[in-house]
């Protein structure tokens, strides 16, 4: 059996990473911790290397983060890893006014898993990546940017409009969290 301290403050990841995991029959054991670091600017790699590296740090322990990123198109990337300020300054309203004018609203939803073996390692990555459309705001406000986010493989639904189940089958975060579980899984078996 294999386990991992997950570093985040964020209840809505920590339960998806919980179905998801559960959903595919792993054993593996999430415990979590929700410990500020600070989250430098730079690329998605970047920031997912400096906040696992300080989680790691911090606790003395291996650990795992995570960092979500919301890339517009026609913004070449952006708001990408800072789409949390976005989100608390602008809203759902705001990322929608802000795509106006470009002839495109395509954008992909990037998650980055980060697993440390512990303090004074270097983290390695774990990506996920779902393509879809911003919309106007569709669907209960309970996780971040779903009701906006519309991937292309949902039937016309936005992330927000869906089951839990059906995010989790085509969602960033479930293609993220499948590499990171097969690489414990080979560890595991390793050691
Ligand atoms: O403690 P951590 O794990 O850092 O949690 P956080 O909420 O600060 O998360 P991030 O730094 O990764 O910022 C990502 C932002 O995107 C939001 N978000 C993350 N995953 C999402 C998802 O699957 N659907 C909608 N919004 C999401 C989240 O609420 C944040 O506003
Ligand atoms: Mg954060």
């Amino acid at each position: 059996m294999t386990s991992f301290v997950f570093v985040t403050g964020n209840a809505n990841k920590l339960k998806e990473v919980k179905a998801i995991l559960a959903a595919g029959g792993s054993d593996i054991q999430v415990t979590s911790q929700a410990i500020d670091v600070p989250e430098v600017q730079g690329s998605t790699q970047e920031v997912a290397i400096a906040k696992c590296r300080a989680a790691a740090e911090k606790l003395g322990t291996a650990c795992v983060t995570e960092d979500t990123a919301l890339c517009f198109e026609a913004l070449d990337g952006l708001p990408g890893p800072y789409i949390k300020d976005f989100m608390a300054k602008i809203g759902h309203d705001g990322l929608n006014t802000l795509l106006d004018g470009f002839p495109t609203r395509a954008a992909t939803a990037l998650c980055t898993f980060a697993y440390s073996p512990g303090p004074s390692h270097d983290p390695i990555l774990f990506e996920g990546a779902t393509q879809g459309t911003i919309v106007a705001a569709r669907g209960p406000t309970h996780f971040g940017w779903d009701p906006i986010f519309q991937p292309d493989e949902g039937g016309g639904k936005t992330y927000a409009e869906m089951h839990g189940s059906e995010k989790n089958l085509i969602s960033h975060r479930y293609r993220a969290l499948e590499k990171l579980r097969v690489y414990l899984s080979e560890q595991a078996t390793k050691a």
